[in-house]
């Protein structure tokens, strides 16, 4: 919707040939965008892979980051020799620890020149909405990043540019595990005090790991870092939030996963921050108790005390 209503013609591809119809007939998809009443007539949808990238500008990849993999195989050699790539996604793949520029120009064999990533606090029901955001658009190349920023600037869609693609991918990404964490925190009662307390660790965890996998400490400040961490641990429209509310208030993975409206990304995140960070031979405290959470059980106290740690320590 933020492409067409820069003025781009857009196709959107979907596997599902019930949702290519009731986009081309209705302007609508029910299933995934439900508050959107009408989408844009720039707007129109395909099924068949080859024909929604022949001639397209700028491929979008929006896909659930552990399955990118799988269906981007799929694509390898139907964009066009010049066409750019671009990533919504927020996630690191489980077992490779690949962050999602890896994925996408690795499987679609793609010049890093010619892949941007954007991510910025983007809660999606906001941004159909039309309010007011703005995003970080990332690539190794300035022209690309730019191309892809006028593509989809609105008036009520502002992006800024990067060349810290690094950065924005372990922003992005990392922000979802302390999300997890913090509405875990507001799912078992707690007030202001441990929301902040978990939110400030997590960006100092993700600060740390980021810059010790080659990103700029500048963009964790920015939009893509404080920006998005504040609104998606401040907000019941992110799954993620939302997921870890529902641990907190005592319901298993099992039952969070079934009431989940869509992926929670720090879910399958966690262990892969945790890879890193062993790899990388940075403490994640946070991270490392979220993964007992995810695959013991440990509790919201139980994490909180892990979290606290038996030292005292330097900030
Ligand atoms: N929602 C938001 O507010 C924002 C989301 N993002 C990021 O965008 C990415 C996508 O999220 P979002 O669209 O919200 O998530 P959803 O859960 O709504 O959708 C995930 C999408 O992935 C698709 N998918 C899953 N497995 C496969 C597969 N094997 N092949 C092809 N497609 C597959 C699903 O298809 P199907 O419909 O058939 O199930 C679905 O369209 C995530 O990484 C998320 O972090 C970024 C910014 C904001
Ligand atoms: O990334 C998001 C907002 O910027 C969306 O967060 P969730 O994936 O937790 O819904």
């Amino acid at each position: 919707q933020v492409l067409a209503d820069a003025g781009n013609q857009v196709v959107m591809w979907d596997i599902d040939p019930e949702v290519v119809d009731e986009i081309n007939s209705k302007h609508s998809n029910a299933r995934r965008l439900p508050t959107v009443e009408r989408l844009p007539d720039a707007i129109i949808a395909e099924g068949d892979r080859a024909k929604a990238v022949s001639g397209a500008e700028i491929v979008v990849v929006a896909i659930a980051a552990q399955h990118a993999c799988e269906a981007l195989t799929e694509f390898k050699s139907l964009l066009d020799h010049d066409a750019i790539a671009v990533s919504l996604m927020k996630g690191i793949e489980r077992g490779t620890d690949r962050r999602m520029d890896q994925v996408v120009c690795q499987t679609l064999d793609l010049d890093p020149v010619r892949f941007a990533a954007v991510s910025g606090p983007n809660l999606s029901k906001e941004v159909a909405a039309r309010e007011p955001s703005a995003t970080v658009v990332a690539s190794a190349d300035a022209d690309t990043a730019m191309r892809v920023a006028r593509a989809c600037t609105t008036d009520y869609f502002k992006a800024f540019v990067s060349d810290d693609v690094i950065g924005l991918e372990m922003c992005g990404s990392l922000k979802n595990v302390t999300a997890l964490a913090v509405g875990m925190s507001r799912g078992a009662g707690f007030g202001e005090n441990t929301a902040a307390m978990i939110q400030a660790r997590g960006l100092a965890e993700l600060t740390a790991l980021g810059e010790a996998c080659g990103a700029k400490s500048k963009t964790f400040a920015g939009l893509a870092g404080v920006g998005d961490l504040v609104a998606t641990c401040g907000s019941s429209l992110s799954r993620n939030y939302t997921f870890g509310f529902n641990l907190g208030q005592g319901k298993s993975i099992e039952e969070a996963t079934r009431v989940s409206k869509g992926v929670a990304e720090g879910v399958p995140t966690t262990d892969a921050v945790v890879a890193l960070g062993e790899r990388y031979q940075v403490a994640t405290p946070l991270a490392t108790a979220m993964s007992h959470v995810l695959d013991q059980g440990l509790s919201c106290r139980g994490m909180i005390d892990e979290l606290f740690g038996g030292q005292i320590t330097a900030e």
